[in-house]
């Protein structure tokens, strides 16, 4: 398995439609999904096809589902190849007329996240990785990167990071906050809490070693959210897991349903305690 041409692919796909919708970042039409799913815009759906179309015609035999192509019920294979995309992640902060969004492109096999690309238009940064870790007899290396304003290469491995020892550094969700974040929050004692939208955009922070730990405020986050910032947070030596540190499963349905955080491999071990006591406090508070 070599995923060279996919790689390559991928970053051109997400980069070619994160030019077409920071131009129509001020201009374009805001609607409402069904369901309370949030806003979405004629951007949002320009993206979709483009990344849709491009990978349709390298790469037939894959099953893709994008954010805005998915229809509910769809079932999510344990086995072989899918792309998963969401084509503007951080929509929210995209309408405010802001910079933290991205355009997103993941690829999952048997189950496992192993590429990922995140291109963030306003600022013409792209991260990507491979995330081989796991595969016997691997014909690609597990490796991350960041390309900062389009040119300087940054190697992302935070394998060995450690936690200073006042405490982690905090990404939190800056279009949604919610009771479940503030409750975790008073636990985790956190030095600095960077506000931030788009879910892959925080990841990154966390792969760039410069947050520690990021919680994810809702269970009804999407595999198209998680997949390409997980491929790049584990091959940078992260962990992504559900709060009850199980890891991610790409399968069955949309949804994953549970509250997730991305880490470094030190903050997982001291925001442990601190998380299980919060989570407790949080189920009694809701019985209560
Ligand atoms: N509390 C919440 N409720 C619903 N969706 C949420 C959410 N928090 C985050 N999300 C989803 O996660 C993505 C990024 O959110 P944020 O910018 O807050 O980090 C958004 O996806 P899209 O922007 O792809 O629609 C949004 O729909
Ligand atoms: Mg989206």
């Amino acid at each position: 398995m070599n995923l060279k041409k996919e790689l390559s692919v991928a970053k051109e796909l997400a980069k070619e439609a994160g030019k077409v919708i920071l131009n129509l970042q001020n201009t374009t039409k805001v609607s409402f999904k069904a369901n309370g799913e949030g806003p979405v815009t004629e951007a949002d759906l320009e993206a979709d096809k483009i990344i849709y179309k491009g990978l349709k015609k390298v790469f037939q035999d894959d099953q893709i589902i994008t954010e805005e192509s998915y229809l509910t019920g769809t079932v999510i294979p344990k086995k072989g190849r899918l792309w998963l995309i969401d084509p503007i992640d951080g929509t929210s902060d995209y309408i405010r007329g802001g910079s933290d969004f991205a355009c997103m492109i993941g690829l999952i096999i048997d189950g496992i996240p192993r590429l990922g690309v995140i291109f963030q238009p306003k600022t013409n940064s792209l991260w990507w990785g491979l995330n081989a870790r796991g595969l016997s007899n691997a014909q690609f290396k597990t490796q991350a990167q960041k390309i900062a304003a389009g040119s300087e290469i940054i190697d992302l491995n935070i394998e060995n990071k450690e936690l200073k020892n006042q405490g982690p550094i905090v990404a939190v969700s800056k279009s949604h906050p919610t009771i479940f974040i503030d409750f975790v929050m008073h636990e985790l004692k956190a030095t600095k809490v960077i506000k931030k939208g788009s879910v892959g955009l925080k990841i990154a922070l966390i792969a760039e070693g410069k947050a520690d730990f990021y919680l994810i405020g809702t269970r009804k986050i999407k595999l198209w959210d998680t997949c390409a910032p997980a491929a790049i947070l584990l091959a940078a030596g992260g962990v992504i897991k559900t709060v009850f540190g199980e890891n991610l499963e790409f399968s069955n349905e949309v949804s994953h349903g549970v509250h997730i955080y991305a880490s470094t491999r030190s903050c997982e071990a001291f925001v442990k305690a601190p998380l299980e006591a919060a989570i407790a406090q949080w189920k009694k508070a809701k019985k209560g």
